[in-house]
């Protein structure tokens, strides 16, 4: 948000607050954020789906009161909107996740908490006031993702998020050029120093994120493994990155809660079928097995509306909360929280669609 000479409060837009982020933040941390793997031609690949789909509104329906309230696996929100899991929130403001996860409380959002996250995981549940979830990617120490989990549940999280699409990290053209690496004041204060040290100390020509990947991230698991999760764990499981029916549908077999349909922001699998292409055919997959949510260049409010006429139950926001928190803390991030969900609340009245089970395959057309 915004003020005005007067002191009005003026809700920015999102490009706003992206122009902002990318003029404060130093260039390789800009391009870590902004970059994707290979050629890039994720980066752009669900935005233009999103584009393709267009909204078919019934009219003479009774939108004077539109209730974009929902619930998710157990929590209760007010539009279906999340911020994904994204490691390192002190990169783009010093007071880092707690900032955003006040702002996800204040706007009554989900907040999923990068397994990265570079404040304590106590700290961010201190400050939040909404739901939390917390995302894991498969270390080769599985003692540190269990004392991870076990903190997790006791500060309150309510799900567990297991990120299956990057067995290790992409290639990323930009952080490779930077030899981008974390800085040194900057930790995933959540796990051992030892095991986060690849992860500091640049090389030119090469990313510190990516080495420490593959020195840390196990690339070995498979289905069978998710019994250990089971085990270790009864909170809610929800796979992210799956992208078809016949994942979606093992998934199911394996308990899991919940899905979340993700090209990982263009970053990991270069030349895949976007995320919103993919969406029905997991919807249908799972059958209402388990909840599914759907997370890639989610920018406007009629994003949510298609994505729910599409099927989900959902939507996560990756760089737009990133963008916010170098803006401005936890006003900015409130501030693009609030814009989606005001502009969510106008495509309900304009779509006829007072509640958000009014969203339905006939509120769409894809050409
Ligand atoms: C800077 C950055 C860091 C990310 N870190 C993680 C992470 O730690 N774990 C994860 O599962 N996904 C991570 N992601 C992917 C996001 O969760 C999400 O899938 C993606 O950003 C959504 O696309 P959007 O940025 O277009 O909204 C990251 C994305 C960005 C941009
Ligand atoms: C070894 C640290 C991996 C952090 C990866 C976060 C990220 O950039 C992404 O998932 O994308």
């Amino acid at each position: 948000m915004d003020r005005t000479a007067s002191g009005e409060d003026v809700v920015l837009a999102l490009h706003t607050y992206e122009a902002a982020a990318k003029e404060r933040l130093p260039g390789p941390v800009w391009d870590f954020f902004a970059g994707g793997s290979g050629t890039e031609s994720m980066l752009t690949a669900g935005r233009d789906a999103l584009d393709r789909i267009r909204l078919r509104p019934r009219c003479l329906v009774d939108v004077s009161r539109c209730d974009p309230g929902t619930e998710l696996l157990g929590a209760r929100l007010a539009a279906p909107l999340g911020i994904a899991p994204m490691a390192y929130h002190r990169l783009a403001h010093p007071e880092g996740e707690v900032a955003t996860a006040r702002a996800a409380g204040d706007a009554g959002a989900l907040l999923t908490v990068s397994m990265f996250a570079s404040r304590t995981l106590e700290d961010i549940a201190a400050a939040a006031t909404g739901p939390l979830w917390l995302q894991l990617y498969w270390l080769r120490r599985r003692d540190l993702m269990a004392d991870l989990i076990r903190r997790a549940e006791a500060a309150g999280f309510r799900a567990l998020v297991l990120t299956v699409d990057a067995p290790r990290v992409a290639f990323r053209p930009r952080d490779a050029a930077n030899g981008f690496a974390v800085p040194s004041g900057i930790r995933a204060v959540n796990l051992a120093a030892e095991v986060m040290a690849a992860s500091h100390g640049s090389r030119a020509g090469e990313s510190a994120i990516a080495r420490h990947s593959a020195e840390q991230f196990d690339s070995s698991v498979t289905w069978d493994d998710l019994a250990w999760l089971h085990e270790v764990s009864s909170l809610p499981l929800v796979l992210k990155g799956v992208l078809t029916g016949d994942d979606a549908r093992l998934a199911v077999e394996h308990g899991v809660s919940g899905l979340v349909v993700s090209n990982h922001g263009g970053r990991q699998l270069d030349f895949a079928r976007s995320a919103p292409d993919c969406l029905t055919e997991v919807v249908d997959a799972v059958a209402g097995g388990c909840r599914v949510v759907l997370d890639g260049g989610i920018r406007y409010g009629a994003d949510i509306a298609k994505a729910l006429c599409l099927g989900a139950d959902a939507v996560m926001i990756g760089r737009p909360a990133l963008w916010g928190l170098a803006h401005s803390g936890t006003e900015g991030v409130t501030g693009v929280l609030r814009l989606l969900m005001g502009e969510f609340e106008e495509v309900m009245a304009l779509m006829g669609a007072p509640t958000v089970a009014d969203f339905g395959r006939s509120g769409i057309a894809t050409p």
